[in-house]
């Protein structure tokens, strides 16, 4: 089966990113998010990004034009039965991805595939919901989307080898690096970097030094790009939070514990760099 036509669904960050890199690698793309604000946000992301690689000379005006005509903004999500592969990008949430596999499952036609971008929770339990176990599977991307070159690929315990060897050539046409992890809560990268994110906070949480020392010590000390706290409004305090109650909750072990100081921002409505307030203050969203 050929991949032509790709709905993207989430235009947030990670949503806005897969497209991009999608229509770049020459997909179709559909993009639809349930708020029409956010899917205008959402391709403004894009086409600022785009923007960015001509003003560096890395991509021509007219290249830019013709990746922005790949991509269609799309309010109804009925219009998944155009798609070879669904990718979902939407809120770190079990009950808001199985209530929307399960009507994709109804949308799509028998062949497409239906991959997830979660971050931590179970593809087998994802799957589990759907009438096409085999054809589910984890398409997990990095933040900045079109900057980072992996792409974890996370197997259901029912995906099939075909479904697998085509995610993993797109990965690859996408011009990413596919690594093949087993599906456990967080799979390897949230479950090393997110206790790292949740420790920092805890430090600043207990007094032990401010944000900016605290993310000065890890650029300086470890050569991190970003330090765990500037990295953790990046990728928003919602979803780090949402990761850490997977992991304490698919794991059952204290040391997955979220710090209270992270749920106080989150309840606070301080969720980082796309709220424009998290440890740190921002001037724009996107
Ligand atoms: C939570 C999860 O489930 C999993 C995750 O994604 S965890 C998060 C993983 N990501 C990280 O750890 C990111 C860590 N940070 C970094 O690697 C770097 O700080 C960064 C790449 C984001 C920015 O790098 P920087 O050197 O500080 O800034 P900058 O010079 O502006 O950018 C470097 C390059 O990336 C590009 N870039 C940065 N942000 C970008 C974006 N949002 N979109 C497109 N391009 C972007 C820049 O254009 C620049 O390109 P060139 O080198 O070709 O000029
Ligand atoms: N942030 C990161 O660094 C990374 C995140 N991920 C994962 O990617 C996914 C998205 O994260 P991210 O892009 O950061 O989140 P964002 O909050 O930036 O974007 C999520 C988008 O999904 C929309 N949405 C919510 N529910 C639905 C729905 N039912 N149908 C369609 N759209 C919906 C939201 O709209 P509205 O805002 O209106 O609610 C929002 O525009 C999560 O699963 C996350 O764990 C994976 C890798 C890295």
């Amino acid at each position: 089966m050929a991949i032509q036509t790709v709905m993207v669904i989430g235009a947030g960050q990670m949503g806005s990113g897969i497209a991009q890199v999608a229509a770049a690698s020459g997909l179709n793309v559909l993009l639809h998010d349930i708020a029409e604000v956010s899917l205008h946000q959402g391709i403004a992301r894009l086409t600022k990004s785009l923007g960015r690689s001509v003003e560096k000379g890395k991509l021509a005006e007219e290249e830019k034009t013709s990746i922005m005509a790949r991509i269609l903004p799309c309010a109804q999500l009925d219009r998944a039965a155009e798609a070879d592969l669904v990718i979902e990008a939407i809120i770190e949430s079990m009950e808001h991805k199985t209530t929307l596999f399960k009507r994709l499952d109804d949308l799509c036609r028998p062949h497409t595939i239906l991959a997830t971008n979660t971050s931590s929770l179970p593809i087998t339990e994802i799957a589990a919901v759907t009438g096409r176990p085999s054809q589910v599977i984890g398409m997990h991307f990095m933040n900045p989307v079109p900057v980072m070159p992996l792409v974890e690929i996370i197997r259901g315990l029912e995906t099939s080898d075909e479904v697998f060897g085509h995610i993993r050539d797109l990965a690859e046409r996408m011009g990413k690096t596919p690594v093949e992890v087993n599906d456990f809560p967080g799979f390897v990268s949230n479950r090393v970097l997110m206790p790292m994110i949740n420790e920092a906070i805890y430090t600043v949480y207990e007094g032990v030094a401010a944000p900016e020392a605290v993310d000065k010590v890890m650029k300086l000390g470890m050569n991190h790009p970003m330090g765990p706290l500037e990295l953790a409004d990046f990728i928003g305090l919602d979803t780090c939070l949402s990761i850490m109650e997977i992991l304490h909750d698919g794991f059952g072990d204290g040391k997955y514990r979220p710090c209270p100081l992270l749920r106080k921002y989150v309840k606070a409505g301080r969720l980082g760099r796309k709220t424009g307030k998290g440890f740190y203050t921002y001037d724009s969203s996107l």
